[in-house]
């Protein structure tokens, strides 16, 4: 029976008992997200292939059941296997789900161009942008795959691997141009202790994913220099603003960015010692340079690489991020880890959407603020808001 028809459990339908076909999906990339993915589309009865570029690690995977060197202690289901081979990891899937550091992606699409079929769908899992081009990841599979872009989504939200290994439950946002295929992924990336919602922002849930880490970076060096709740409540607040106007400036919603691809996405990461964009900020803000995290960190750190490429599209559409610019200069050591901060990152009086609503325009044009300030026009001029508003 080929692996796409194989059926796995049986379901109540209308007419009784009926066989659910088990989806033959792949994930590209066995560290600690691509393996936690796997899980949950293994646990949500899909039949997953997962590729590993090390043979060795494929193994483990397959005979063992574990991925030792990511996700330590956790058992993985009996039904996945890995394989070191990307023809036969991808085969016949339905589904190809990508989670590679971001900046090796561009060297893997020629190699995985020509196995992906007419109908398959891909799924980025990835959160960076393209070094050199500042090209989102869903981009760059769009241009290198040549496919179109209802066949790609991308899923993004407050998914630290390591808790849903452990099977500790949250949600995610999965995004598409195309509503049909943002829903058929929700509904194959969803299981007992992982939601999947749709959205069709793949703009805003894409920068979402890689705006948080550069502000999770900003979070882990105050964390570092011994500062405490009140500058880090501050950074994360200004920082979702400054997340918001720059989405917003490349066409994102901003709704979206106070969901969980954004303001989800922000807390767990700015708050956990399991994020590696805060871990590299602390050691930064504990007077490591920059080669010296790059060389301590084990696993991707996808914040170190995005700064500068989201710092070049702000400028090419004037946003000013002033809490990413300080990252950039304490990266590149022209800044004491200890000067970050807040209370230095604007030279107006009015932070964005802080402002009280006395029906003037905010100046400082926060996007953050605006659905609110429409709500409330709306309100005083007795008008009730819609869905759409
Ligand atoms: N970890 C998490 O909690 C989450 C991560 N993400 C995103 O998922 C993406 C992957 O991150 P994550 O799994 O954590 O990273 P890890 O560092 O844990 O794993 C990276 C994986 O990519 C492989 N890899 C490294 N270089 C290459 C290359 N040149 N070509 C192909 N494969 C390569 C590694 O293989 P090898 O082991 O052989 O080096 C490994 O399998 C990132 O964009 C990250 O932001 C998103 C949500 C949650
Ligand atoms: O994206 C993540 C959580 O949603 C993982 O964050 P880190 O890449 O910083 O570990």
């Amino acid at each position: 029976m080929a692996r796409t028809e194989r059926v796995a459990r049986v379901a109540r339908g209308k007419r009784g008992l009926v066989a659910v076909p088990t989806r033959a999906v792949t994930v590209l990339g066995a560290g600690s997200w691509g393996t936690t993915f796997a899980k949950i589309l293994a646990d949500g009865g899909s039949d997953v292939t997962l590729w590993a570029r090390r043979p060795e690690l494929a193994r483990e995977i397959t005979e063992g059941k574990r991925n030792s060197d990511y996700l330590p202690g956790v058992n993985l289901p009996q039904s996945i296997r890995a394989t070191a081979d990307l023809a036969d990891a991808v085969g016949q899937s339905s589904m190809v789900f990508v989670s590679i550091p971001s900046q090796t992606l561009r060297s893997n699409l020629a190699a995985l161009a020509p196995l992906i079929g007419p109908n398959t769908v891909v799924v980025s899992l990835m959160k960076g942008v393209e070094k050199g081009t500042g090209l989102r990841m869903s981009e760059v599979l769009e241009l290198g795959l040549g496919i179109d872009r209802d066949r790609l989504a991308v899923a993004s939200g407050p998914n630290l691997a390591l808790e849903i290994a452990r099977e500790q439950p949250t949600a995610a946002v999965v995004s598409s141009a195309s509503l049909g295929t943002a829903e058929s992924v929700a509904m194959v990336a969803s299981n007992r202790y992982f939601r999947s919602f749709v959205n069709t922002d793949v703009i805003g849930t894409e920068f979402g994913g890689v705006l948080k880490n550069l502000i999770a970076v900003a979070i882990g060096i105050v964390d570092g220099v011994g500062y405490g709740e009140n500058t880090k409540a501050s950074i994360i607040t200004r920082g979702l603003a400054e997340m918001t106007d720059f989405a917003v400036a490349y066409g994102g919603r901003p709704e979206t960015m106070s969901g969980l691809a954004g303001l989800g996405d922000l807390i767990a990461t700015a708050s956990s010692p399991l994020s590696r964009n805060n871990t590299a900020g602390r050691l930064l803000g504990q007077g490591y340079s920059f080669s010296d995290v790059v060389e301590r960190m084990h696993q991707t750190a996808e914040g170190l690489s995005s700064v500068a490429p989201i710092l070049t599209l702000a400028a090419a559409r004037g946003v000013d991020m002033p809490i990413v610019q300080q990252v950039s200069q304490v990266l590149a050591g022209t800044l004491n880890p200890r000067d970050i901060a807040p209370h230095l990152t604007t030279d107006s009086l009015e932070p964005q959407g802080e402002r009280p609503n006395d029906g003037r325009q905010n100046r400082g044009g926060s996007a953050l603020r605006r659905p609110f300030q429409r709500a409330f026009d709306q309100l005083r001029n007795g008008r009730r808001g819609s869905p759409s508003d």
